[in-house]
C-alpha cells in the first residue's frame, strides 16, 4: 500500500499583516498533492522582494476575507496607484524564495524527485511542456503562475498552510520561512547532495539574478563598459558575471559609498555615489565613459533610475536591463528618442536561468569554486530571529542574510 502523508505541525514565520513583525507560529501543513512536493526547508535567506512585500500598506486583510482571489487588491492596486503594495502580496501569508532543504514527500505523479533528495525550491517554475517553456525564448514558465500569484496551489486552488483551520496564503510559489513548505513539482530543482545547503540556498533567486542579468539577459561581450546600478546582493551579482564575461570596466553606482570596498572584491573597478554629483546621474556616466555604457543594469527598484540607467547607455547600441522589482503603481519613462538613437531596454526575471536544468548546473559551478555564494554571505540568524534578520536588510552592511530554519 502506497505510504500516506500525514499533516505536519511545525514553525513558520506568518506575516498576518503588511509591515507588522512576522509571528512565528505553529503551522499546519497538509501533505503534497498530486504533482506536488512537501520540502523540510533547512536554510532560508532574506531577498528584498520579501521585504518589498512585506511592506504592502493596502489593506489587504480585507481582501482575505471578503475575497476568494486577488481581485479586490489588484483592483484597488490600480485606483491607488501611489500604493506601494506588490499587487501578488496577500495576507496572512508565509514569504520567502530563496531557501533549500531536502524532499520530506511527494504526491501522486511526481517522478523527478523522491524523499530524501537534497533540492532548492524555485519560484520561477519549469514545465518544460508549457508554450513558454517550448518556446526557448524565456525562462517563464506558465504552467502554475497563475496559481503561484494568488498564494494557493494548481489542483484545488487551495493553500496547504492553515493554523487551526484559517488558511495562509503561499508566496512565490515557495513560502521558505517555514520548516516545511509544499510547491508544485515543476518548481524543484534537484541539487547535489554534497553542496553546503547553507551556502546555495542563495541561488535560489539573488546571485542567479545578477550573474543570469549579465549572461544570459545582456549577453556581455569581453571588452564591454558596465554600469550597475545598486550594490546590494544582486548588483555585485552583476559586477561578478560582469567579470566573468571580460568586461573592461565595471561602474558601480550607489548612494551608500560603504559598498564601494565590499563591491571591489566582486570586480567593480569605479565608483561613483550620485550624492557627491550635481549633474544628473546619466550626465555624469555618459562624461565619464566617452558617450556612454555598453551595458547597464538597475538593480534597486527605482524608477527614476531605471531611466537614468537607460540614458547613461552609449548611443546606437547600449543596452540597459532592469533588475529592481519597483513599487506597485510605478512607471518607468523616458523620451522615445532614446530609444529611436539606438538604445535597448530590457527586463530580467531570474537572471533568465531555466530554474530546473540550470540551478543544479549553477550549484555545481559553486561547488567547483567558479562563482562566489559564501561572500555574499554577511550574517547568519535562526528562524526565530527573522524580525531581526529584516532590519538588518535595512542597513548598509548586510548583503544576504542565512537563516538555520530548525534551530
Ligand atoms: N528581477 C528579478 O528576478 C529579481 C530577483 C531578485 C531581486 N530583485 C530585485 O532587485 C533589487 C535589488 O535586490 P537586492 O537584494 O540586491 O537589494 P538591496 O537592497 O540589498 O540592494 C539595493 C542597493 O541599492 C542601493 N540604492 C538604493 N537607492 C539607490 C539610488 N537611488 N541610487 C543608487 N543606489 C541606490 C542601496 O544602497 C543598496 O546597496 C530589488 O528591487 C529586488 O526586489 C529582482
Ligand atoms: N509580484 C510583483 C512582481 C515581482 C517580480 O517582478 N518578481 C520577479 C522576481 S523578484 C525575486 O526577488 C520576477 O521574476 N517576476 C516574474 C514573475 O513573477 O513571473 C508585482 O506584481 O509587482
Ligand atoms: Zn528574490
Ligand atoms: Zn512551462
Amino acid at each position: 500500500m502506497a505510504f500516506q502523508a500525514q499533516v505536519i505541525t511545525c514553525k513558520a514565520a506568518v506575516a498576518w499583516e503588511p509591515n507588522k513583525p512576522l509571528v512565528i507560529e505553529d503551522v499546519q501543513v497538509a501533505p503534497p498533492q498530486a504533482g506536488e512536493v512537501r520540502i523540510k526547508i533547512l536554510f532560508t535567506a532574506l531577498c528584498h522582494t520579501d521585504a518589498y512585500t512585506w511592506s504592502g500598506k493596502l489593506t489587504s486583510r480585507i481582501c482575505f476575507v471578503h475575497c476568494s482571489t486577488h481581485l479586490h487588491a489588484a483592483l484597488l492596486s490600480m485606483l491607488l496607484p501611489n500604493l506601494v503594495q506588490d499587487p501578488e502580496g496577500l495576507f496572512p501569508c508565509i514569504l520567502g524564495h530563496e531557501a533549500a532543504g531536502i524532499v520530506e514527500s511527494i504526491g501522486e505523479g511526481v517522478t523527478e524527485v523522491q524523499p530524501g533528495d537534497h533540492v532548492i525550491p524555485c519560484y520561477q517554475a519549469e514545465c518544460r511542456e508549457c508554450k513558454f517553456c517550448k518556446s526557448g525564448k524565456t525562462n517563464l514558465c506558465g504552467k502554475v503562475r497563475a496559481a503561484t500569484g494568488v498564494g494557493v496551489m494548481m489542483n484545488d486552488r487551495k493553500s496547504r498552510f492553515s493554523i487551526n483551520g484559517t488558511p495562509i496564503y503561499h508566496f512565490m510559489g515557495t513560502s521558505t520561512f517555514s520548516q516545511y513548505t509544499v510547491v508544485h513539482d515543476v518548481s524543484v530543482a534537484k541539487i547535489d547532495p554534497k553542496a553546503p545547503l547553507e551556502k546555495v540556498c542563495l541561488l535560489g533567486c539573488g546571485v542567479p539574478t545578477g550573474l543570469g542579468a549579465v549572461w544570459n539577459t545582456a549577453k556581455v561581450e569581453s571588452g564591454s563598459i558596465v554600469a550597475v546600478f545598486g550594490l546590494g546582493t544582486v548588483g555585485l551579482a552583476v559586477a561578478e558575471g560582469a567579470k566573468a564575461a571580460g568586461a573592461s570596466r565595471i561602474i558601480g553606482i550607489d548612494i551608500d559609498s560603504k559598498k564601494f570596498d565590499t563591491a571591489k572584491n566582486f570586480g567593480v573597478t569605479e565608483f561613483v555615489n550620485p550624492k557627491d554629483h550635481d549633474k544628473p546621474i546619466q550626465q555624469v556616466i555618459v562624461d565619464l565613459t566617452d558617450g556612454g555604457v555598453d551595458y547597464s543594469f538597475e538593480c534597486i527598484g527605482n524608477v527614476t533610475v531605471m531611466r537614468a540607467a537607460l540614458e547613461c547607455c552609449h548611443k546606437g547600441w547600449g543596452t540597459s536591463v532592469i533588475v529592481g522589482v519597483a513599487a506597485s503603481g510605478q512607471e518607468i519613462s523616458t523620451r522615445p528618442f532614446q530609444l529611436v538613437t539606438g538604445r535597448v531596454w530590457k527586463g530580467t526575471a531570474f537572471g533568465g536561468f531555466k530554474s530546473r536544468s540550470q540551478v543544479p548546473w549553477l550549484v555545481e559551478k559553486y561547488m567547483k569554486k567558479e562563482i562566489k555564494v559564501d561572500e555574499y554571505i554577511t550574517h547568519n540568524l535562526t528562524l526565530g530571529e527573522i524580525n531581526e534578520a529584516f532590519h538588518l536588510m535595512h542597513e548598509g552592511g548586510c548583503l544576504r542574510c542565512v537563516l538555520a530554519v530548525h534551530t
